[in-house]
């Protein structure tokens, strides 16, 4: 077995091992069932066979006691009366209803001796009772008569005995003799009855019961010779006797009954089954003593019995069905047990894999969520809701677009198309949180398949860039502006100063490039110290940034020097003004560190294109004015020198 079962996988060694030893176990176990069974069907059917013999055997021994009875209510008669009337026999045997009541029975007969001296008195007295043609049968000579007188009914079977001299034949001629010297009834052995005819001829016995005088002592043979009147008797056909007796309860089982013990075909009295051959299952022997003789009754167990064995044939196919079905529950149980285990490591796996997977959703520090296809919102890991700010739940069945800061229904469509494709992306989208600020983040899309290539919904990872963007506008804002004041540096300025230059350029437009300088800014640091000169200078960029329009630029291009933008200047008057508008206002007093101070501003002004079309020349054009206002006393501007103005093109 472990040679066999090492080739198996161990999958099918864990349901085919139990299911071979089931099968043994079924064997084993049928087997002993089976013979259990045979064993007590044969218990069964032998005593079901013995009490059939013993019932039979009681029945035929009960009806020839009653028959007996019969005949002494008969010999009763002759003790009322001396001479009993061939009427008062007809009625006596009338009421005993013969046919109906006692069915085998061929009649209740008298018959008497006649001896040879008295023969013709005798013939001629009965001729006188109105039977002329009556004779003592059979004819001939022969020292001792006997006659029947008397056979009830009466009938064309029985009138063929009537006269007949029963001594004549030997074996009636025993019994005769016996029931007379004993005075007890005696059966005869087999005789054929004078009542036969050529058709149905049965073998016949006689019951033969004495009669005597009443007031006769009976004590001895001799006493009993003198008192004798003669025989009542019975003639009984056999067949009709037993079937008589046993009625419908026929036996199924052949019974054979002989005379004395003799088993000789010549002995046989009846046969129930005579076209039946011994079965040789069951058989029995019973001696019956019946009346001073025996009767030998042969039973062969019926083809009743041989059918039981269709019985035992159900039951060994029941025990086989029942063995199958064990052997089949026993694989199935064990195939079952195998498969559950089957699903537990699985489920086990599963659960293992779920775990791992829920412990990193839960941990990871992008945010994910699981939509469905109508990209609502099923699921949503903690990060994900912390940086969304909503409570746990409120999100759960709300549309995924919800949350996009502008409703838009062609990007919903879009998105939900690409993803019936299966296509997935990554993009960078703003989300609303809870408390209305914008989440920026890098938003990943994927189509979630099931093992059938059905959409199930979405899987989305969002990951939160709101610092990076943060910094990186923090570096383009360090990039682009003077720390100190908040303005725009000197890089920022030149940029826009160029894109002003092409928009001037191509729309013949004019703008004015202002370059301011703080007077003797060098005192205040040093009188105030630098922390104060800075707060000055941020005051200063203040007041500069309030004298300009909110579409003009100002930038701070390093110490105390500033440059202003002046759009949509059409002359070197507009220019001018704004100067002095700034100019004022710088010279307000500053309470610098609760001193008052004082400052003012030299301001060059260029204009495009009038005093440079290029960065370089117009900065430079600036820079000379503002170095002449300076070499003018200072707080005043300045204008570029004039150069020939050129027509501006329409
Ligand atoms: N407090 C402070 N001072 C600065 C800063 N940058 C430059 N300065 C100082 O500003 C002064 C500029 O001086 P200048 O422009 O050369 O001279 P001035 O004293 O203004 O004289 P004029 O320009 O000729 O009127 C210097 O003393 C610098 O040290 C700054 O960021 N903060």
């Amino acid at each position: 077995m472990k040679a066999f079962a090492g080739w198996l996988p161990h999958k099918q060694t864990a349901t085919i091992l139990p299911t071979l030893l089931a099968l043994a176990l079924t064997i084993t176990m049928g087997s002993l069932a089976i013979a259990r069974f045979d064993a007590a069907h044969d218990e069964a059917l032998r005593n079901a066979f013995a009490y059939e013999t013993s019932e039979i055997t009681l029945k035929i021994e009960e009806r020839l006691k009653a028959y007996r009875q019969i005949l002494r209510g008969s010999r009763a008669l002759f003790t009322a009366s001396q001479e009993v009337t061939r009427r008062e026999w007809q009625h006596y045997v009338d009421a005993l209803r013969l046919q109906a009541d006692y069915p085998g029975i061929q009649g209740v007969g008298f018959a008497v001796p006649v001896p040879a001296a008295k023969l013709a008195l005798h013939e001629q007295q009965i001729r006188t009772e109105g039977f002329p043609d009556y004779q003592v049968t059979p004819a001939g000579p022969r020292a001792e008569y006997t006659a029947i007188v008397f056979l009830e009914p009466f009938d064309w079977r029985n009138q063929r005995a009537f006269g007949y001299d029963m001594y004549s034949e030997p074996v009636r001629r025993e019994a005769m003799e016996r029931a007379r010297r004993l005075g007890t009834p005696a059966l005869s052995g087999k005789v054929r009855l004078v009542q036969e005819t050529r058709t149905d001829p049965q073998a016949g016995v006689l019951l033969y019961l004495p009669v005597f005088r009443h007031d006769a002592p009976l004590l001895t043979p001799a006493q009993r010779e003198r008192a004798f009147l003669g025989w009542v008797y019975s003639p009984f056909r056999m067949r009709d006797l037993i079937t008589g007796i046993l009625g419908e309860s026929a036996p199924g089982s052949r019974l054979r009954i002989y005379d004395a013990h003799d088993q000789s075909p010549a002995s046989l009295l009846f046969d129930s089954h005579p076209e039946r051959r011994e079965s040789g299952a069951l058989t029995d022997r019973r001696v019956v003593e019946l009346e001073n003789r025996v009767w030998t009754l042969v039973f062969d167990s019926s083809p009743i019995f041989p059918l039981d064995e269709k019985t035992r044939q159900m039951e060994q196919t029941a025990i086989v069905l029942i063995g199958a079905l064990f052997v089949l529950l026993t694989a199935f149980f064990f195939s079952a047990r195998q498969r559950a285990r089957e699903l537990d490591r699985i489920s086990t796996s599963l659960r293992t894999s779920e775990a791992r997977y829920s412990t990193l959703v839960n941990l990871s520090q992008d945010g994910i969520a699981a939509l469905d296809t109508d990209l609502r919102f099923t699921f949503l890991n903690p990060r994900l809701i912390g940086l969304l700010g909503y409570a746990p739940d409120a999100l759960l069945g709300q549309r995924f677009d919800s949350l996009w800061p502008s409703g838009d229904s062609t990007r919903s469509r879009s998105l939900a198309e690409r993803l019936q494709r299966g296509e997935a992306a990554t993009n960078e989208q703003e989300l609303r949180r809870a408390d209305g600020r914008i989440l920026t983040a890098i938003v990943t899309d994927a189509p979630h398949i099931d093992a059938i290539g059905g959409l199930q919904g979405v899987i989305l990872t969002i990951t939160d860039i709101s610092e990076r963007k943060a910094s990186e506008q923090r570096i383009h804002y360090l990039a682009t502006h003077d720390p100190l004041t908040g303005l725009a540096n000197r890089a920022m300025f030149m940029d826009q100063m160029n894109t002003s230059l092409l928009i001037a350029k191509r729309h013949k437009t004019r703008f004015a490039l202002l370059f301011l300088d703080l007077d003797h800014f060098k005192e205040i640091n040093d009188s105030l110290g630098h922390a104060a000169g800075d707060a000055l200078l941020i005051e200063s960029a203040s007041r500069m940034r309030h004298g300009l329009r909110a579409s003009d630029l100002l930038a701070r291009q390093g110490g105390d020097e500033f440059m202003a933008l002046l759009h949509d200047i059409h002359s070197m008057h507009e220019a001018l003004g704004v100067a002095e508008k700034i100019r004022r206002a710088l010279n307000e007093t500053f309470i610098i560190d609760a001193h008052e101070c004082l400052v003012s501003a030299s301001i060059g002004i260029a204009l495009y294109p009038d005093h440079g079309k290029d960065l370089e020349s117009l900065t430079r054009s600036a820079d000379a004015a503002m170095y002449r206002a300076k070499m003018n006393g200072r707080n005043g501007a300045s204008a570029a020198p004039d150069a020939p103005p050129e027509p501006v093109e329409p």
